[in-house]
């Protein structure tokens, strides 16, 4: 379904009649309520009652069948992206696509491309959003699921720029992992998963680029009241229990919580 979903998007005209999920949440706006995110703050507080009603209608309980639920996952290098991902994907129904796996499989096809994108990820700088984009839209493509978390992405504004210009949509949500820079360099230097970049010279140079590059993207998304923060610091387990919440706050249902329980 989302394979024709995609290419309809692809030549849907900009001014087309179909609603969009934010022409949905003007047309609606009057009608919700504030609400709050248990110990949360910031711009999505307010609007969390807007992404429950667009959850309902693409995801946590199948409404929308246009478009699936996007969450952007964000965070520097070794914030725990990959890791809060998983457990996202395994507890909430999402369907996992990481940005930087998909950069490697390519590598690891043996295909031309692979060789420049090596060549990128091995000095910390940012493959060319065509190339990023065009997977996702194949990994987006190939998957019927309703929630998508697309982890590592967007890492600069001209990623943004392509994303929205080829798939024709926006995210709804953008979850952005707050870590010390000196927590992250520990993190990945202990990571020990034979990554061509896990070694402090390519470390230093990522988190330039996250300072340079990525920051401006949440900003960005922050001024569009999509972003949430979250503290990457702790133990695994307490971070998921922040991203736990905020799920739960948006009407996702938990599978894992619900199975545990006979449910
Ligand atoms: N809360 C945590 N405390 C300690 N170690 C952690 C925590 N979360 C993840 N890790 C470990 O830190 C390392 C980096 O985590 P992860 O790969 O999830 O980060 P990432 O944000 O996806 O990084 P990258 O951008 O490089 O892909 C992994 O070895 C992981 O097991
Ligand atoms: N949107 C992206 C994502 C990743 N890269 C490159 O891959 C490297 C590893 O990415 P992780 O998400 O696994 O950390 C990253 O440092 C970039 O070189 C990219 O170019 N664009
Ligand atoms: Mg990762």
């Amino acid at each position: 379904m989302w394979r024709r979903r995609v290419g309809a998007l692809l030549l849907r005209p900009r001014s087309s009649s179909i609603p969009t999920p934010s022409a949905t949440h003007r047309r609606r706006h009057h009608l919700l309520l504030p609400v709050s995110v248990p110990d949360e703050k910031g711009p999505l507080a307010s609007n969390v009652l807007l992404l429950r009603l667009f959850t309902s209608q693409a995801g946590a309980d199948g409404g929308n069948p246009r478009k699936p639920f996007i969450a952007f996952v964000l965070g520097g290098p070794g914030s725990g992206k990959g890791t809060q991902c998983t457990r996202i994907a395994s507890d909430f129904g999402f369907a996992h696509l990481s940005a930087g796996d998909l950069l490697r499989n390519e590598i690891a096809s043996g295909s031309e491309k692979g060789e420049l994108i090596l060549d990128i990820i091995k000095e910390g700088r940012i493959v060319p959003s065509e190339i990023t984009v065009e997977l996702i839209r194949k990994a987006m493509e190939s998957t019927d699921a309703k929630r998508v978390l697309i982890d590592g992405f967007p890492r600069c504004e001209e990623n943004r720029i392509a994303f929205e210009r080829i798939t024709g949509t926006e995210p709804d949500l953008v979850i952005f992992f707050d870590c010390p820079e000196d927590e992250m360099v520990k993190r990945l230097l202990g990571r020990n998963q034979g990554r061509v970049d896990d070694n402090i010279e390519t470390i230093k140079k990522r988190l330039k680029v996250f300072e340079n590059l990525n920051i401006p993207v949440v900003d960005y998304y922050s001024s569009r009241g999509k972003v949430h923060k979250i503290s990457a610091t702790g133990t695994e387990e307490e971070i998921f229990g922040a991203v736990r919440k905020l799920f739960a706050s948006l009407g996702f249902e938990n599978f894992v919580f619900h199975k545990s329980r006979g449910l």
